[in-house]
């Protein structure tokens, strides 16, 4: 059994990017308005893409918190972020899917979104990407990492300094999998199996375009942050 100890840098690390994290939460919840009753597929759209927006807003907040972040190239940040934004977005919906609810409640919120007026042939491969994370019950520290780790992603389109992007990912990296192995002493693997989830998040995201423009509905309005990171429209 190795001897697993964060260090004092690690920590500080750490604590820098959980506190951002829940700094920047988003506001309304938008589970327990889709509990309160099913909504037209216009009335969700709206409701997507106003949760959306402002989960990009809170997204730049929190990357802003990433120790090293704003040190980075200005165009690779926005790179970084606009390659991220879809990832994030899905990886929050998940854990959101995934919080700990009163019983029935999860199934009562699937069955909202399945009848949302989101295209069919996407909610396959999104609530297995939900069950998969929630089935990870990663602690919040484990959650604000990984996104941070999402976000440092060097081979984003257009990065020009992949090694200093790498550098921070690599420390996130590192923190990470120890906090998995003190986290999670039991399940060998976890740490690998929790990276494996990004793969899923990216597959995921490369839908998202189609998904979006195949609502069950006409008119497809997006706010403008949205048309700028989602490159719709
Ligand atoms: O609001 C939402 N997610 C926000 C969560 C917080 C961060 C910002 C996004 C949507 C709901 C919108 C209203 C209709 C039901 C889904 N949502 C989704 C979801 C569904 C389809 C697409 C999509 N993308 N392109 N086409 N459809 C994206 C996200 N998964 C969720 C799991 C739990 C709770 C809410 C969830």
């Amino acid at each position: 059994r190795e001897k697993v100890e964060i260090t004092k840098e690690q920590r500080a690390l750490m604590k820098a990017i959980v506190d951002a994290y829940n700094r920047h939460q988003i506001p309304q919840d938008v589970a327990k308005k889709l509990l309160q009753e099913q909504y037209s597929p216009e009335e969700n759209f709206l409701l997507l893409t106003e949760m959306a927006t402002s989960q990009v807003q809170v997204l730049v907040e929190f990357t802003k918190n990433i120790p090293g972040f704003v040190s980075l190239d200005r165009e690779d940040q926005i790179a970084l972020l606009k390659g991220s934004a879809v990832e994030a977005m899905f990886l929050r919906s998940a854990q959101v899917f995934s919080r700990k609810m009163p019983s029935g409640h999860t199934d009562v919120l699937e069955e909202r979104i399945r009848k949302s007026g989101m295209p069919e042939e996407f909610m396959t491969p999104m609530f297995n990407f939900y069950k998969s994370i929630g089935e990870l019950h990663m602690v919040q520290e484990e959650q604000a990492i990984l996104t941070a780790i999402t976000i440092l992603t060097p081979d984003r389109p257009y990065v020009k300094d992949h090694q200093a992007v790498e550098r921070l990912q690599e420390s996130m990296l590192v923190v990470l999998r120890k906090l998995c192995v003190l986290q999670h002493p039991q399940e060998l693997q976890y740490f690998a199996r929790l990276l494996g989830r990004l793969t899923e998040l990216r597959t995921l995201s490369h839908y998202h375009a189609e998904m979006l423009t195949s609502w069950r509905m006409n008119d497809h309005k997006f706010t403008p942050l949205l048309c700028e990171i989602w490159d719709v429209q």
